[in-house]
C-alpha cells in the first residue's frame, strides 16, 4: 500500500497494521504464468467458488496460532464480504467456521449480513461506486470492545480490507490487521 499512503488518510492506519499474505497472486493481466503461479491462481479461484477451503482454513488457522498463541481465544475472525450474499455464503460460511474451530477464534460470519451487490473484480467501476451498491449490516454488540482479525482472499490495492476494517472500528472494536491468501503482483 506504500504507493497509496497519504492519499487516503482515513485508511492509512489500517495499512500500517500487520498485513500478511501467503502467496503472490499474479494478475491475469500477465498472460505468461509459470506452473507455480497457475497453482496459486487455481487455489484462489477455487476458494472464491467455495472449493478447496479446508486447505486454506488449515493454513490460516496455523498462521493465527503462530501469531497470537492462546490469545486467539479472545479474537474475532471476520471475512471481508464477497460481492454478493450468495458468493459470500458459498465462500465464507464453512471456511470461517472451520478456521475458528481450528484456532479458537470467535466466528464473525453470522454477525455480518450482506445485502445488495457490488460489481466484482477488475471492472471499470470506481471504488466509491462499488461500495455504495452493497450494504453490510453488523451485529454491533458482537464487535464492540473486541479485537478483530480481518481476512480476504486477495489483497490488491487494499481498499476492501481498509474500508471494512474502518467499519469494524467504528463500532468500538480494534482491528489487529489483515490476512490474505494472495497479494496481487503484476510482473514475474
Ligand atoms: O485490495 P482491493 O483492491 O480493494 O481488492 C481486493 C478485493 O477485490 C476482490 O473482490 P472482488 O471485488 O473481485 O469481488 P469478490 O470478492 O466477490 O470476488 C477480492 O476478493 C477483495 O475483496
Amino acid at each position: 500500500m506504500a504507493a497509496t499512503f497519504g492519499k487516503y488518510p482515513s485508511l492509512d492506519k489500517q495499512w500500517r497494521k500487520m498485513m500478511f499474505s501467503f502467496y503472490p497472486y499474479l494478475s491475469t493481466k500477465n498472460r505468461n504464468a509459470t506452473q507455480e503461479e497457475w497453482k496459486i491462481r487455481r487455489l484462489i479461484w477455487d476458494f472464491k467458488d467455495g472449493k478447496a477451503f479446508a486447505n486454506v482454513a488449515h493454513l490460516v488457522a496455523n498462521k493465527l496460532i503462530q501469531l497470537y498463541g492462546k490469545e486467539t481465544n479472545n479474537i474475532i475472525f471476520a471475512c471481508v464480504p464477497a460481492s454478493s450474499a450468495e458468493k459470500n455464503e458459498k465462500r465464507y460460511k464453512h471456511f470461517s467456521s472451520m478456521v475458528c474451530q481450528l484456532c479458537g477464534m470467535y466466528n464473525a460470519y453470522d454477525h455480518i449480513k450482506v445485502k445488495g451487490e457490488k460489481s466484482a473484480e477488475h471492472d471499470n467501476v470506481s471504488k466509491s461506486e462499488i461500495h455504495n451498491k452493497q450494504v453490510i449490516e453488523f451485529d454491533q454488540d458482537f464487535f464492540k470492545g473486541r479485537k478483530v482479525i480481518v481476512f480476504d482472499d486477495i489483497l490488491t490495492k487494499g481498499f476492501a480490507y481498509a474500508i471494512f476494517a474502518n467499519k469494524i472500528e467504528k463500532m468500538g472494536a480494534e482491528v489487529l490487521g489483515g490476512l490474505f491468501i494472495g497479494k496481487t503482483v503484476y510482473s514475474n
